[in-house]
């Protein structure tokens, strides 16, 4: 496998509604999508999940074009490869980026897929035919519109309920809606809003009977959360600490996690994502798939890594239209009774929407 030609496009598409996190609102989506063309013609696909703002990490849509173009694909480029793992090896030479590394990476493991005639989710070690999916909801105006919200989606039989949580909406939130969903898997995703001090508060989500509590604390933390966990009996998941498999082994080492959210792009890429889930396999520790609100190429890749037998927690994969008026995919990514069937057919096993692309694209550049 011999990469001869890279397009990178940034995409614009518009959210069918606004998407609030203790960070702030965000409905608009500009990303880079990528194109890789092998010498045999492969093509195969790639997304970028860095946001605009740093709010998330400290990449955005502007360093991953500049890390691409710069250095990510002239490295690539005309690289005889053997196996997609080669190229976070030789990516290792560059310092974080890995969102950046993440979208090149898995076009070359589309490519790969396509080549040895075998679905991305089989390449990877994927076990599963259909997955179980979650949902993730955004902050609401109000408990009863968040209530309403959940309900719809209880209704659609999504298998975990993710909220976000933040001071000031967080205890009486959450009791409220274990109140309305006594039976429903719930969870709170609080994207690094508290501190260490905020023990007392968060003790008191012990009584929701929450399948974990994400990120409390600061994004890059695993000292503080070892100390909360010992205080708290809800699982801590850890979503921004963990972008490596190195990572990992502390945090859960430490005890400072008990669940671990894998995101592809945050983690650098596939090869380290799934080195990070066997690695939690083998120490008892559950993995479940997060997601980046992404389009259909980011989605069908999450389905893919989601598979693999240790990810036994619902994740945040959602249906195409829960996001988008129309996906860049065709079929789209789409959840019956909270399942996804996983495609077989060799790759991704999603087909690009070339006109839905044209649509969205505000500009493109090839390199080869
Ligand atoms: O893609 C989805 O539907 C999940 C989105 C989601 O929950 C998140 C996306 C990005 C940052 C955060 O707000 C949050 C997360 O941390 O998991
Ligand atoms: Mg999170």
């Amino acid at each position: 496998m011999k990469l001869v030609e890279v397009t990178l496009r940034h995409l614009q598409m518009e959210m069918k509604s606004p998407f609030s996190t203790s960070f702030g609102t965000f409905q608009m989506k500009d990303f880079i999508l990528l194109e890789a063309r092998d010498e045999q013609g492969t093509v195969g696909y790639g997304e970028s999940v860095a946001f605009s703002s740093p709010w998330y990490n400290e990449e955005t849509f502007k360093t991953n074009w500049h890390m691409l173009e710069d250095f990510l694909i002239p490295m690539l480029l005309g690289k005889e490869l053997q196996h997609p793992d080669e190229v976070s090896d030789l990516f290792s030479a560059i310092r974080k980026n890995n969102m950046a590394k993440s979208t090149i990476e898995g076009a070359v493991w589309d490519i790969y897929a396509q080549q040895t005639n075998q679905s991305l989710a089989h390449a990877l070690g994927g076990t599963k035919d259909q997955i179980d999916v979650g949902i993730s909801i955004g902050i609401q105006n109000s408990v009863e519109e968040l209530i309403e919200v959940v309900r719809g989606y209880v209704e659609e039989g999504y298998k975990r309920i993710k909220v976000k949580i933040k001071p000031g909406w967080d205890v009486d939130v959450m009791r409220r809606l274990r109140e309305a969903f006594p039976n429903v898997a719930i969870m709170a995703d609080a994207n690094s809003a508290y501190r260490l001090e905020d023990v007392e508060l968060l003790k008191q989500l012990d009584a929701f009977d929450l399948t974990m509590i994400e990120q409390p604390l600061a994004s890059d933390d695993i000292i503080d959360h070892a100390t909360l966990q010992k205080q708290l009996s809800t699982p801590i998941c850890l979503d921004e600490s963990i972008h490596s498999l190195e990572d990992a082994r502390k945090a859960v080492e430490l005890g400072s996690t008990k669940v671990i959210n894998i995101k592809i792009g945050r983690v650098g890429g596939l090869t380290e994502a799934k080195k990070i889930h066997d690695y939690c396999m083998e120490k008892g520790i559950p993995v479940w798939c997060g997601g980046m609100l992404e389009a259909g190429i980011g989605r069908a890749h999450n389905v893919a890594l989601t598979t693999l037998p240790n990810f036994i927690l619902p994740g945040d994969t959602a249906g195409s239209s829960r996001y988008w008026e129309k996906d860049i995919i065709t079929p789209e990514v789409t959840v019956n009774h909270g399942v996804i069937h996983v495609p077989q057919q060799a790759g991704i096993g999603y087909a690009i929407d070339q006109e839905a692309v044209e649509r969205y694209t505000v500009m493109k550049k090839t390199y080869n």
